[in-house]
């Protein structure tokens, strides 16, 4: 059966039943129940709960594991940041992994032509970054559809998640893999909500908000509370547009916050209007991986989207080492995590540390601690006792 047959026949209604189906069906239950009076709102609070409760299992099973890995899942992880390959079979994931990485992986116009995670490294800026090419996945794969769900596992390790979708195929399955991997804890391009939940002993539930409360109100955040047993707590809002969603999700915790790119491919067998068209989607990037077009602009977004820093060393009397980058990550590139990343002791061994580049006050160089904030493409040198 077609992809495209095997969707139809699996299309949920477009109303909400307000039947056991709308729990498996989230979007539905909330557009339905948004727009009924306030008494719906404890009742939407409480099925968003119950329906995290439910998926918790999904995502960490008691078995241990976390729903994934497996044989020929699992792959060493080298290089300093990982890029996992999301999508629908026969997209060309693996024909853009092999052009990029130089690896071979099977490519066919036969769907699950890839069985098991295939790495590769490609150098970007001079920093090693390793690709997973991952089988395709379909609807229903974080239920256990396919291998879905050990490939999900695997792309919820990953640095960047590409979402490799076929631009011959409609567009609705972006939002089917958005939502198998929403529903794998996954969540893209956004960062934690600012929500803070402190349970306490006594004083029942205390509601602060920094912000207005546009999508949640004070019923459904006690609805929330109530499923998770917590009548003491303070909760403290300082989100915008906070929803249940944001509530659960802060609560559960399991939730792992990854950026997304969606790689539009095989642009070559679309016309220019319809190529313009693409463009307008949020986070994408129209590329031909048989081609290899637009490929140059899909690793600068890759990079960018990676964020990470490059720091080069400089010993005493010498010109820094510009061959081979310390590689670290944004919001973890101090000083301190510069000399971590090269040994362990260093960072003991330290007096001072003099820095050259963009986090630098002056040209000359600035004589720094090991707090200080490195940015992309300073130069370190490291005075010891
Ligand atoms: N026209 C066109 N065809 C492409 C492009 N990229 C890949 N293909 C073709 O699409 C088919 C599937 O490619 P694969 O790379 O095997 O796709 P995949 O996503 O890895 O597939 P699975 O491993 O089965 O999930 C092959 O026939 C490729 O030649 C492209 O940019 N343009
Ligand atoms: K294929
Ligand atoms: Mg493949």
């Amino acid at each position: 059966m077609s992809i495209a047959t095997r969707k139809s026949r699996m299309r949920w209604p477009e109303v909400c039943l307000c039947t056991t189906a709308c729990l498996l069906h989230l979007p539905n239950v909330s557009n339905h129940l948004a727009q009924k009076n306030k008494a719906t709102s404890y009742h939407l609070g409480q099925l968003k709960a119950k329906l995290a409760k439910l998926r918790r299992e999904l995502i960490s099973p008691s078995g241990g594991g976390g729903g994934g890995g497996g044989i020929g899942f699992d792959v060493a992880r080298t290089g300093v940041a990982s890029v996992g390959f999301v999508g629908f079979p026969s997209v060309g994931k693996s024909t853009l992994m092999s052009k990029l990485t130089g690896t071979h992986s099977e490519v066919s116009e036969i769907d699950f032509t890839t069985l098991t995670t295939v790495p590769g490294t490609v150098k970007v800026h001079g920093a090693p970054i390793q690709i997973l090419d991952l089988p395709g996945i379909i609807e229903g794969a974080n239920d256990g559809r396919g291998r879905g769900r050990q490939v999900i596992a695997v792309a919820r390790t990953c640095n960047l998640i590409f979402i490799v979708l076929d631009v011959l195929k409609p567009l609705g399955d972006k939002k089917t893999i958005q939502s198998e991997l929403e529903g794998f804890g996954i969540r893209l391009n956004k960062r934690p909500p600012a929500v803070m939940v402190r349970k306490k002993d006594k004083g029942g539930i205390a509601i602060t908000n920094t912000v207005p409360l546009t999508n949640i109100d004070h019923d459904e955040i006690k609805a929330v509370l109530s499923e998770y047993k917590l009548s003491n707590a303070d909760v403290t809002i300082r989100e915008p547009n906070c929803t249940s969603d944001d509530l659960v999700d802060v609560i559960e915790g399991n939730r792992v916050y990854i950026p997304a790119l969606y790689v539009l491919n095989k642009i070559d067998a679309i016309s220019i209007e319809e190529l313009d068209l693409l463009y307008k989607i949020p986070n994408s990037v129209p590329v031909s991986s048989k081609e290899w077009m637009n490929i140059d602009e899909l690793i600068e977004r890759m990079w960018e989207a990676l964020q990470l820093v490059r720091v080069y060393t400089k010993p005493r009397g010498q010109s820094p080492d510009y061959s081979t980058p310390v590689v670290l990550r944004r919001g973890r590139c101090t000083v301190d995590d510069f000399c971590n990343t090269i040994h362990k002791e260093i960072a003991k061994q330290m007096k001072y540390a003099i820095v050259w580049g963009s986090s630098a006050k002056h040209a000359r160089g600035q004589k720094v601690g090991l707090d200080h904030v490195l940015e992309d493409e300073d130069v370190v040198h490291i005075s010891k006792r």
